[in-house]
């Protein structure tokens, strides 16, 4: 018997407060290793569908799947934990990144899902460390987040959504539409790095960017940009939401 995708979404429907659809009948599968980009014109339901398959935002119609399990027969905060969504806009968070770390950290389904991950003999990576390789510095986190540049907080939030552990896939909102070319670069090759490599690829150990692929963080991750450029670089696949 073959093992069902790690991700699918089925006949997705989400229509507009005139009931008109944003999309309708969006079905894809994910796997592992994979990079789906999202494409589309600004409102065409990138963010919104995003938000659906996080389970932060209503769908009218559809189903979504982890590895076969559909999302509605999962416990919510176990399901947030292993599908995790970096928002457009971290800086509207309260409090310091610090704190939103700590209080992530003691959630009971992460640790769960890391007692489960430890027996796989999973790895964390640590978000302050991985934030100071993207130029971060470490006293930013006692800062409040609406003091934090547009830059500084894209990366303390990716940062968090990939040392937290547990993600199995990562939805990743314009991550770095914040940031300078060579930041840019350098956040991309690093989460492609932490991959596991692509399932039936002739290249097993690199992907189109020529990224050593460890398999430390996600095992896949669905990223929205405007940028061809970037698509191109990080994608293994993509989807036009304006064509839907
Ligand atoms: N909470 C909401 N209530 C009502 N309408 C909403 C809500 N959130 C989003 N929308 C609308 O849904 C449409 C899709 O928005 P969404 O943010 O998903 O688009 P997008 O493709 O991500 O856009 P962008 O590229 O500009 O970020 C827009 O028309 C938006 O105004």
């Amino acid at each position: 018997m073959t093992s069902p995708p790690l991700l699918e979404v089925q006949d997705l429907t989400v229509l507009r407060d005139n009931s008109s659809p944003l999309f309708s009948n969006l079905s894809f599968t994910l796997s592992e290793g994979e990079v789906l980009v999202l494409r589309g014109v600004s409102g065409s339901g990138k963010s919104t569908l995003l938000k659906c398959i996080a389970e932060l935002n209503l769908y009218d119609k559809g189903t979504i799947k982890l590895g076969g399990k559909q999302s509605r027969e999962w416990d919510i905060p176990d399901w947030r934990i292993r599908v995790g969504y970096v928002p457009q806009r971290p800086s509207l968070l309260p409090g310091t990144p610090l704190e939103f770390l700590s209080t992530i950290r003691d959630l009971s389904a992460r640790k769960r899902k890391l007692g489960e991950d430890a027996q796989e003999g999973g790895e964390v990576v640590d978000s302050l460390d991985l934030a100071q390789d993207w130029g971060v510095d470490k006293v930013l986190w006692k800062r409040d987040w609406g003091t934090l540049s547009g830059g500084e907080a894209q990366r303390i939030a990716l940062a968090v959504a990939v040392g937290i552990g547990g993600a199995e896939v990562l939805l990743l909102d314009e991550p770095t539409s914040a940031l300078d070319a060579e930041s840019s670069e350098k956040v991309e090759k690093s989460l492609l790095g932490m991959l596991p490599p692509l399932r039936g690829s002739s290249q097993n150990t690199k992907n189109n960017n020529n990224v050593q692929r460890k398999g430390t963080g996600p095992k896949a991750l669905i990223w929205i940009t405007h940028s061809a450029e970037q698509a191109d670089r990080v994608g293994t696949r993509s989807l036009d939401l304006s064509q839907h």
